[in-house]
């Protein structure tokens, strides 16, 4: 296989693949940090509410600027630095609804129909909430925009992730607490934050647990740091789904005949069809990759890794999952069915129940492209 073969030729006679046609057609969203999205006004709306006066602007479009810049330092410990803003107007029933329930317009409003959106309750304690409250008050705000989505005619659903922290020890308390919470909207587990130094086996105990409990869960591995974590994600924690993963192209060795050959991770990865949830824009931003033209994506595209196309952190990175999307079809010439693809990959991917996975395919996905092909 020539890596400079396109994955699909560009569409012909179908709809025009601009932002606006890339907006209407359906989308799944496996990656997406509720404290990684929110509205810049919002920021400062809840901060002028709950007296919070650290943030660095006080003007919407200013403090949208000040966190892209912010987030575009090369390094994932600076970016993580911009959520200490986002997560102190988080500590309120209040602040954590509307959060969530702006989350789920937006993603509808873009197009989204599905998406696991994620948090870390144990960040959100700092007023007094107990970590069953915070959850509760987030299930609430995605119910509620969920339904206002509906009244708007979108349709979306949004399962919840709940991530605990790499660097902090509650990971078994954050697990149990996700598996207390699977009947009203929780579909799995997570761990985020700084890679170095904390690898996943350090909460080893969280993810036995998980599987003791038959429950899902992915990782953070394999973004600031290589290998080794996306090794030990694997091969001792069990993963579901690798967060990021993209360094798992460096197993992959690209011939001057430009041949690929596959080392043993990255043949198992493949092998095991394990969904990559990659992030273009936020994997610049943190230096994972150097530019959009030079991300694998396009790799472990053609080389079919299970790619699925996710946002990461919205405002961060000031994008949608459209943006994502049209981003890669400008870098990579992508047509239709690529999109198509990338969205049943996600879709496959799911942590909610195979025949809801198989609804969602059959019933939204396939006949919303069948009409963007033409
Ligand atoms: O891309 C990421 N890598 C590691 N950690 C991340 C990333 N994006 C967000 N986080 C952290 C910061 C948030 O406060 C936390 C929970 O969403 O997860
Ligand atoms: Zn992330």
């Amino acid at each position: 296989m020539s890596t400079a073969d396109p994955v699909s030729p560009s569409n012909s006679g179908a709809t025009p693949l601009d932002l606006p046609s890339i907006t209407t057609a359906p989308k799944a969203l496996l990656h997406d940090h509720l404290d990684g999205g929110l509205r810049p006004r919002t920021v400062l709306e809840l901060a002028g509410e709950c007296g919070y006066d650290d943030l660095p602007e006080t003007d919407a479009d200013a403090l949208a600027q000040w966190f892209r810049n912010a987030a575009d330092s090369g390094s994932l410990e600076r970016y993580l630095e911009t959520f200490a803003h986002t997560v102190a107007v988080m500590q309120t029933p209040e602040g954590l609804f509307r959060v969530a329930r702006e989350c789920a317009e937006d993603l509808a409003a873009d197009g989204v129909v599905y998406a696991e959106v994620r948090f870390a309750p144990e960040q959100h304690l700092e007023r007094g909430l107990t970590l069953d409250q915070v959850v509760e008050h987030v299930l609430e705000g995605f119910r509620a925009g969920e339904s206002a989505a509906r009244v708007a005619g979108k349709r979306i659903r949004i399962g919840c992730l709940l991530t605990a922290m790499r660097h902090a020890a509650r990971s078994r308390e954050i697990a149990e607490l996700a598996v207390r919470f699977r009947d009203r909207g929780v579909v799995g587990f997570d761990i985020a934050g700084a890679e170095a130094g904390f690898p996943p086996s350090r909460h080893l105990d969280a993810f036995e647990y998980m599987r003791a409990a038959n429950a899902h869960f992915t990782i953070h591995a394999g973004e600031a740091f290589g290998l080794p974590s996306i090794q030990e994600a694997v091969a001792f924690c069990g993963t579901d789904r690798l967060g990021h993963g993209v360094r798992i192209v460096d197993d992959i060795a690209v011939g001057s005949d430009g041949e690929p050959t596959l080392g043993l991770l990255a043949a198992y990865v493949r092998d095991k069809r394990m969904p990559l949830e990659l992030c273009p824009s936020s994997n610049v931003q943190t230096g994972a990759v150097d530019s959009l033209e030079k991300h694998p994506f396009d790799l472990l595209a053609r080389l079919r890794f299970r790619v699925t196309v996710n946002t990461d952190n919205r405002l961060m990175s000031d994008t949608t999952m459209s943006r994502e999307m049209y981003k890669l079809v400008q870098t990579f010439g992508y047509g239709w069915s690529d999109l198509e693809r990338f969205t049943i990959n996600a879709m496959k991917s799911a942590f909610i129940p195979f025949d809801e996975r198989l609804e969602l395919i059959d019933d939204v996905v396939k006949p919303g492209y069948a009409v963007l092909l033409g």
